[in-house]
């Protein structure tokens, strides 16, 4: 069995003018959680959908489990679950009459089927729901259904779009315990969202799209160390401010500075040494710095440093 589950290889897909995915590349190994990051009309949705094999590329391919969507899309299927960002319920059958439809759906049969149905009920918690139907559960309810018609047929990957969207913070802790033990029993789970804090902490790694092009992918850690060089400063010196921040604007690494009273503010790029060095220096032109405040990027901010919030 090949360590890589999901692959993406030169993904493009265009609509007329528009590139909603061009030339995406990245895999993610078995047993891993992926979390798919960008703004609105990034290009997540048209990926997953090949993924899921509900639309070809316009070039490149993608493979599931070691099988390309373009050749093998029977094969995919079998070992994919995909929840869509709106996912249609039939609103007068019960939770259990759903979950049935859709294993039969998959081809399960007899004993396997009861116990896969009682399993997955027992999994996303809607045992007690099992009766009830569809149309009186809440969003929160009608999500863990429906993670539970993907994972029906025990895939080995899943691909989630947007499933905490619209969900209150108790739902949304749920349905990460639920995702981070999907993939500790050894499933491969591709998830999108638009916001870097909601996926960070159950993923192990991110991949970061905007406008068809992926900008940055690794670890939350990795991507916010290679973002955390650039940091804001904020130097207080007890006079000639003004003079103090034409000379630092000369700096190698220094952005524009602004002053605030006695206050420096800028946007500096450089490690804990060369911040140092930068202070040494300062008093070293004979400047008397009585405050250095160093700001580190916040996952949000790493977020919008990345992208640019466009939308195509
Ligand atoms: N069937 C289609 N026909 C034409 N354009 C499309 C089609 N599907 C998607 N697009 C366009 O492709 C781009 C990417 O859309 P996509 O739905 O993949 O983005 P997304 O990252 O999932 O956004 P959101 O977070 O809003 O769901 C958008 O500009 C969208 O309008």
């Amino acid at each position: 069995m090949s360590d890589t589950c999901i692959e993406l290889r030169r993904l493009h897909r265009f609509f007329g003018k528009t590139k909603a995915v061009n030339d995406v590349s990245f895999s993610v190994p078995r047993g891993h959680v992926f979390g798919y990051i960008g703004p609105n009309g990034a290009g997540k949705t048209t990926s997953m959908r090949i993924l899921a094999t509900l639309d070809l590329p316009s070039y490149g391919d993608a493979f599931v489990d070691g099988f390309s969507v373009v050749n093998d899309p029977e094969l995919v299927r079998r070992r994919l679950g995909f929840m869509p960002d709106s996912f249609g319920t039939y609103r007068d059958v019960n939770c259990a009459e759903y979950l049935d439809f859709f294993a039969r759906a998959n081809g399960l049969v007899g004993r396997q089927r009861t116990q896969r149905l009682q399993w997955v009920l027992h999994f996303t918690g809607t045992s007690g729901m099992a009766e009830k139907p569809i149309r009186g559960l809440s969003k929160g309810m009608k999500q863990r259904l429906c993670l539970g018609r993907a994972l029906i047929h025990d895939p080995a990957v899943m691909i989630l779009d947007e499933p905490a969207s619209g969900l209150d913070p108790r739902a949304r802790i749920d349905l990460r315990k639920m995702i981070r033990e999907l993939a500790d029993r050894g499933k491969t789970i591709l998830i999108s969202s638009h916001i870097l804090t909601e996926l960070a902490e159950m993923c192990d790694s991110v991949g970061i799209i905007e406008q068809g092009q992926l900008l940055a992918t690794g670890s939350v850690e990795e991507i916010q160390r290679q973002r955390a060089q650039h940091r804001e400063l904020v130097v207080r010196v007890l006079d000639r401010a003004d003079q103090a921040a034409g000379e630092l604007h000369s700096r190698d690494g220094v952005g524009r500075p602004l002053i605030d009273g006695q206050q420096i503010r800028f946007e500096f790029e450089g490690d804990a040494e060369s911040q140092a060095d930068l202070v040494a220096w300062l008093v070293g032109r004979g400047y008397r710095v009585s405050e250095v405040v160093s700001h580190k990027k916040s996952l949000e901010d790493v977020f919008l440093q990345v992208t640019e919030g466009l939308v195509q």
